[in-house]
């Protein structure tokens, strides 16, 4: 039988709020993507991205559903439990501030070189320096700036090395939570091109989760809009931007300033 390298499936996620409170900030989202699609996911703020792609990542528990990695079920592991899992490494995700997401006192080939340090083989650790510098190369990072800190780096550097440290071990599946979102338009386009570059090169599978609709519009193979919890409307990109068929997207689409549909 087929199968889709990711599979989610009614993945639902409530918060306990107190008081008989329950907020259901992800409900029964299902949905699939091949080996090297570019999946968008936007949506308002607070309307469950986060926690979504979290939990797609492991960092927090489901509620309900489930989550497959190239047919293993990696649903009943999360956190620690899920670090000492072989499925581990082929998920990595990229945040929105690199600033808050690098560790302050680490040099960029330490940053770079951490998940190396904590999830290769011991055939990978012991050629760290080269796998650190054909990350950096790969994501246009001069090497000559490995030997600095996070605060004497530019915030397009930055990106790079979060983006370094996300692919040093050439995973499967890359999460980009709003990764260019710090950065100026003419910036922006160049990390996006870099990521599109890396996506051929490594044949990676992205979770693209975005406000920016023309970024979408322009990078991802399918689209899926959130709206409170819910997948409102999902489906290839152009067919969506072409023909919503949910009002709030085409609420959404409306807004949007016209944009000519050129690929990076
Ligand atoms: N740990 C938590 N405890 C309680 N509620 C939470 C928790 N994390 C998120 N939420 C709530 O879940 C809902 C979805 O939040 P989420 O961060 O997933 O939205 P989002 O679409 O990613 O928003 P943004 O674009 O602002 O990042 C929000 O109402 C949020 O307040």
């Amino acid at each position: 039988m087929s199968h889709d390298f990711l599979e989610v499936i009614s993945l639902s996620k409530n918060f306990d709020l107190g008081r008989g409170q329950i907020l259901k900030a992800v409900q029964n989202v299902t949905f699939s993507a091949a080996k090297g699609k570019v999946i968008g996911l936007v949506g308002e703020s607070g309307s469950g991205k986060s926690t979504l792609v979290r939990m797609i990542a492991r960092l927090i528990p489901q509620s309900s559903g489930e989550v497959l990695l190239d047919r293993i079920n990696i649903s009943p592991l999360v956190g620690s439990t899920f670090s000492r899992h072989p499925a581990r490494r082929d998920i990595q995700m990229v945040f929105q501030d690199p600033l808050a997401s690098l560790n302050p006192r680490f040099r960029a080939r330490r940053a770079i070189a951490d998940p190396v340090l904590r999830l290769g083989t011991e055939a990978e650790k012991a050629r760290v320096d080269e796998l650190v510098e054909q990350a950096a190369t790969r994501t246009g990072l001069p090497t000559e700036l490995l030997d600095r800190f996070p605060h004497e780096l530019s915030g397009g550097q930055r990106a790079r090395v979060d983006i370094a440290r996300a692919i040093v071990l050439t995973p499967k599946l890359v999460i980009l939570d709003e990764p260019t979102s710090a950065l100026d338009a003419s910036l922006q386009a160049h990390v996006v091109r870099t990521l599109m570059a890396l996506r051929d090169e490594l044949d990676l599978t992205y979770i693209f989760v975005s406000h920016d609709l023309n970024l979408v519009r322009l990078l991802a193979d399918e689209i899926i809009v959130m709206y409170q919890g819910q997948a409102v409307e999902q489906g290839d990109t152009q067919q969506v931007f072409h023909d919503p068929s949910n009002d709030y997207t085409k609420t959404l689409l409306a807004a949007l300033p016209h944009m000519p549909s050129q690929r990076w």
